[in-house]
This record gives structure tokens, sequence and C-alpha cells, in this order.
């Protein structure tokens, strides 16, 4: 298979293959590039793999950065943003089932593209766009099909994060995992525990977020790597939940999170002690209390003003994603419309400030910082205008 034409990225990174070329080298795109070309999807990152060694991919350039020596990688920036350009690799024993006990450089792309995850993720191309084909990824891309190169079991050893990464794939493209490869993923699945949670975290949520989310889901449930994820073998029904109702991707990390809490019925203290488990940041967390706690609300009720308020528009819209999705009605519009109709959005428009309270002869302290929630609250549920006067008068009277 040859491409007639190429996406604007590998134009510009042509360069680079043709000096490698032209020095007598051999040169390719390689991986998730070659893949969402073929597949017409939008380029994020443009991998080379060549058979240059490290130390002649620098002599060849005259601006690099070692990004992963150790390993081969080294990032070229003669032309464009830059390029990183890995040595073909042929790895060797793995005793951790993350990394290889050693790298091996070789001069034969076979040996690198064979030790890659699925067959659809083992396509390189050459810079005239012919596509090298070892493994039938083209079929299995043609017929949407995740299959792992070679022996599942072996790649999955070599890396179990991939069993991750097959589920996330059937996601994201809509695919189906082919039935060995799926089996071997069912007899590993407890390799899980050997890979850190920051790394198994990205694959669930581009899971949740993929276009078929379910076509990821169920694999994840069948195989049991859920059973094998951080925290979630506590909550069986909360999986089934999510298996019985989602059908549409998160439209964000926020929403998936939400999603997981929300269908764990997790209270606000167990939401942030899931997420603190699952190492996200400090400013997710809270986020995803918030609209955690708004989403089990509307799964019962509507939303009170004060609680609009304080969940924020972000995450309200997230918070209705996930209860939507749990079965409670879509109130987009009209929880878009509250919200822009508050009178503030955040204790930052008060139209005072403590200081303010203070230079009218009220004390600092306490019942000063009760005044000022209590006006907050009054603004916030119209029942006072939000104008300093008025603000000064009431906090007089209550003092
Ligand atoms: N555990 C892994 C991770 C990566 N790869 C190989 O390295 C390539 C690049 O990896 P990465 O960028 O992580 O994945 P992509 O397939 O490019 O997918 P994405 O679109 O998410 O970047 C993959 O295509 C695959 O050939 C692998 O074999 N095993
Ligand atoms: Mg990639």
């Amino acid at each position: 298979m040859k491409l007639e034409e190429l996406p604007i990225e590998f134009e510009q990174a042509r360069p680079v293959l043709q000096t490698l070329e032209s020095a007598g080298f051999e040169a390719y795109f390689v991986g998730g590039c070659v893949r969402d070309t073929i597949l017409g999807k939008p380029l994020h990152d443009v991998d080379i793999a060549t058979s240059a060694y490290p130390e002649e991919v620098k002599r060849l350039f005259s601006r690099t950065v070692d990004t992963g020596i150790d390993h081969g990688t080294v990032m070229i920036l003669d032309h464009g943003t830059g390029y990183e350009t890995t040595t073909f690799r042929s790895e060797s024993t793995y005793t951790d089932f993350r990394r290889p006990d050693e790298v091996t450089f070789v001069r034969d792309l076979a040996e690198d593209l064979k030790r890659r995850d699925f067959t659809i993720n083992a396509l390189a191309m050459k810079e005239d766009g012919t596509v090298i084909d070892l493994f039938n990824g083209l079929a299995d891309l043609e017929h949407h099909v995740i299959r792992a190169v070679g022996n599942p079991e072996e790649r999955f050893h070599e890396d179990a994060l991939r069993m991750m990464r097959a589920v996330r794939f059937a996601s994201q493209l809509a695919f189906n995992i082919e039935p060995e490869t799926q089996q071997a993923i069912k007899d590993n699945a407890a390799l899980l525990t050997k890979i850190a949670v920051e790394r198994i975290q990205v694959e669930l949520i581009k899971l949740l977020t993929g276009k078929a989310p379910q076509m990821g889901w169920s694999p994840f449930m069948q195989t049991n790597l859920a059973t094998y994820c951080p925290t979630f073998a506590a909550y069986p029904a909360g999986l089934s939940r999510i298996s019985n109702r989602l059908t549409q991707a998160c439209p964000d990390e926020l929403s998936a999170w939400t999603l997981l809490a929300t269908a764990f019925q997790l209270t606000s203290t167990e939401t942030a002690g899931f997420m603190r488990t699952w190492k996200t940041s400090n400013v997710l967390n809270q986020a995803v209390v918030l609209a955690t706690k708004a989403a089990e609300t509307l799964l019962q009720e509507s939303l009170a003003t004060t609680m609009l308020y304080r969940t924020g528009r972000a995450n309200l819209l997230a918070a209705n994603f996930v209860a939507h999705e749990l079965g409670a009605p879509d109130r987009q519009p009209e929880l878009e419309q509250a919200y822009d109709e508050l009178p503030i959005k955040t204790k930052k428009e008060l139209a005072i400030t403590g200081r303010d309270l203070i230079q009218t002869g009220i004390q600092p302290g306490p019942q000063l910082g009760q005044i000022l929630a209590n006006l907050e609250q009054q603004v916030v549920l119209g029942q006072i205008a939000n104008d300093p006067t008025q603000l000064l008068a009431a906090a007089k009277q209550t003092d």
C-alpha cells in the first residue's frame, strides 16, 4: 500500500527521514501516526524509527536533545517543532512486567516491529508513503480488530499496561478485540497490579472519553481488568451500573471521574479519598467532589440555587452528563440558564468585602465571616441586590 497524499505533519518531518536515508540508514514513520493517517484521523505526534544508532543520529543533525538516549530516543530540532527519533530496538527479557531488562539496538525494522503491542500499531511508513505491513495490521484496521502482534501472552508480559491499552483503543476506535488477544488479557489481568496507578489512569480516562465507551468497557469488565484496577473491586454494583447505563463518550476527564464516583455512590469524603488513590491532581479532585455531589442530587431531585452557585458551571455540566447517563432527564439548558442568571458567580463578585465591614465599625472575627456569608447567600438567592449601600445597611442591622 502506498499513501499518495500525506498529512502536512509528515511533509514537515520528511527532511529528517531524507537526511537519515541519504546517509545510508533506514528511517520510517511508525506507530500511532501511521494508524491514524490510514484511519483518516487527525495526528497528535509523529514518531520516527531508524536503523541509525543514537550517536549516528546526533552526528547527522546540528540540533538534537537526548530525550531518552538510554532507550535510543533523540529529539531532532533541525526541522519544524522537533521530532523524536528512536533507534530500532529488540528488547530481551522482562522480569517486572513493565520494562525490558535491557534494550538492544538493532539494524532490522522487523525486529523492532515484532515487539510492538498491536498489529494496527506495528505499521511503518516510508517518507514516500509506502506502508510496511509485516503483521497484517492493514487488514485488522480494515476489519476493526485489535490483535496483539505474535503471541499475546508475551506482549502482555513485556508490558502489562498493554492490556489497558487494548480496551482503550477498542473504545477510541470502536474496534473489537480479537478473541485470543482478549483471552490472554483475561488470563493475565492480575498483572495490572504491577503497573503504576498513574499509567493505568491515563488509559482508563481515554477509555471513558473514547467515542464508543461500551466497546472498551465491556471487555474491560469481561476480562476482569476492572477488578484489578485500584479500588474498583469494592464497587461491583457501581461497575454494573456503568455497564448497564453508559452509552455516550464522557466529554472530558472531569465527567469521566464524576461518572465513576457517582456510579459507585461515594460520599464527598469517599470521593476525595478515591481520587487520592488514583493520584489525580488536587484541582481535579475538588472539581470531582463538587460535580459528584451535584450529580447525586440531580438523580434524586432538582438543584437548589445555592448548590448551583457552589458547584460552578463546568462541574454542573459534568454532573448533568453523568446524572443523565445514569438515568436522570437531561437538564442541561435549564441548568445553564439558571446558572447564568445567578446574580453573582463567586464570592469575589460580592459588592463588599470584609474590609468594608471593618471600616463601618464591625469587629473582625468569626462573626464578621458569618455576616459576609449570610450576605453572599442572600445575594445568590436574589433576596438582596448586590449593591454596596444596601449590603452595608443590611450588615449593620444584623451586627
Ligand atoms: N506499551 C506500549 C506502548 C507503545 N507501544 C508502541 O509505541 C507506539 C507509540 O506509543 P504511544 O504514543 O503510547 O501510542 P500510540 O499508538 O501512538 O497511540 P496514541 O494515539 O494514544 O498516542 C505504539 O503505536 C506502539 O507501536 C507499544 O508497543 N507498547
Ligand atoms: Mg502516540
